[in-house]
């Protein structure tokens, strides 16, 4: 057996303890073998801990990866004007090639701030899983449906290529890479669409992924042309089982909250792309009050403009207060806990949790820092001051992905100067 032996560490533990142990991994399972400070096994690799926190690495649990490309590309403009006046038109202009560099930059920048896993939704899917491969991290893809616009023909072609991906590359890379039916959200597909769509999705065992309540102006049509809410619609058409997954839940109300509860479909929060879009606050204590499954995503680098976990889960500390008026609303604890276990359940992934035969994935945050001092509250730290630039190690199903802050699976610097050759090309095209 292949062994890893994480040394010398504090290890969160799944009830927010925290204990000074080892960590030793089966290398060829992807396992954790043992948690404990007096494991008796010598190991073909060590990763040293001392001065670190070994937690559960993070799970973003809904992003547009390649969207890396697109950051900084068109700021301050609510949701709808951004996407139809800038973000849409220059996404047609870009190549599978384009998407696969994209997919890169976007998954160094994970593996440096410390995620193991995420969900993505977009379009020339085989690159994306070409570079999932290759990073050797965790994910649930599809393809991004949007049939309003579209002739029948092309609606149906859109809806077989999100088929085709999520049965093609169901189980990729050893396992590592699940895959989802993404229609792009309740309003940019059409009804039948979504009908059809879901029930063969529901019928094959693949889950539905799916934008929802993410602003007013989407809420809005839905209520005044069905005379019911979002959720409610999203219910009708079968869109809520508990292996789907939507992401934002802005404008939910009540009734809709419950609808998630009762039906455990998970919601994946983007605080960060809710605040910079002016989208809204969702009422995640709510949410969690009532027993919904909650995960933390950055949403595209477009909307965010980074795909760091860190910031996310202050960000969402922090807004989740406002939305409630209560300082003690989406405290530390369960902020943590949607960004690692919450994440993983809403999307369908293991991980989330470090325990003895669970999955090995796994970041190590370095506490020797100024901003980290004192290291008095730990789970506090990681949520209010943390960044990802502290993780100083990541593994990923037993695999290192980054030792010492130097990224093992990708080429850091070659990533990033095809990156910038990408868009210089890219502008010049658009
Ligand atoms: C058709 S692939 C996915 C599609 O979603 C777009 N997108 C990025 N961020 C958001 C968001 O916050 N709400 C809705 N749609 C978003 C992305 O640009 C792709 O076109
Ligand atoms: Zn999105």
């Amino acid at each position: 057996m292949d062994t890893l032996r994480i040394t010398d560490g504090r290890v969160l533990r799944p009830d927010g303890t925290v204990e000074d142990a080892d960590v030793l991994v089966d290398r060829d399972e992807g396992t954790i073998l043992d948690i404990g400070s007096d494991i008796d096994a010598e190991a073909d690799e060590a990763l040293d801990a001392d001065g670190c926190l070994v937690m559960p690495g993070l799970v973003n649990a809904h992003c547009h990866v390649s969207m890396t490309l697109l950051r900084g590309y068109a700021d301050d403009k609510p949701l709808d004007a951004w996407l139809q006046e800038d973000i849409w038109p220059t996404e047609a202009a870009l190549t599978p090639e384009d998407v696969r560099v994209g997919a890169e930059l976007g998954l160094v920048e994970m593996i440096k701030s410390g995620t193991t896993g995420f969900a993505d939704m977009y379009f020339h899917v085989p690159e994306v899983v070409a570079a999932i491969e290759e990073a050797g991290i965790r994910a649930r893809v599809g393809h991004g449906v949007v049939t309003i616009g579209k002739d029948e023909e092309d609606a149906w072609d859109d809806i077989e290529e999100s088929f085709d991906v999520a049965r093609e590359f169901d189980g990729a890379a050893d396992g590592r890479i699940r895959t989802a039916v993404m229609p792009h959200s309740l309003t940019t597909v059409d009804e039948e669409y979504l009908r059809e769509a879901t029930a063969e999705a529901h019928d094959e065992g693949i889950p539905v992924h799916y934008h929802a309540n993410e602003t007013t102006n989407e809420v809005d049509p839905i209520v005044e042309e069905r005379d019911e809410r979002p959720l409610a619609y999203a219910q009708d058409l079968g869109m809520l089982t508990d292996a789907d997954f939507v992401a934002h839940g802005v404008h939910v109300d009540d009734e809709e909250i419950s609808l998630l509860a009762d039906a455990g479909t998970g919601v994946v929060h983007c605080p960060a792309s809710n605040m910079k879009l002016a989208s809204g606050m969702a009422p995640v204590q709510d949410m969690l009050d009532a027993g919904v499954t909650v995960g933390i995503g950055t949403d595209g680098a477009a909307s965010n403009n980074d795909l760091d976990m860190f910031d996310e889960m202050r960000d969402a500390a922090m807004i989740g207060k406002l939305a409630a008026d209560d300082a003690s609303a989406v405290a530390a604890p369960d902020v943590l806990d949607m960004a690692t276990a919450g994440s993983a359940d809403a999307i369908g992934l293991p991980g989330g949790t470090l325990e003895v035969g669970g999955v090995a994935d796994i970041a190590v945050v370095d506490f020797d820092a100024p901003h980290l001092t004192p290291a008095t509250n730990l789970v506090s730290h990681l949520v209010y001051a943390a960044r990802g630039s502290d993780v100083r190690h990541t593994i990923c199903d037993g695999q290192v992905l980054m030792r010492d802050r130097e990224v093992l699976t990708l080429d850091e610097s070659a990533v990033v100067d095809r990156a910038r050759s990408t868009v210089d090309a890219l502008h010049e095209r658009v």
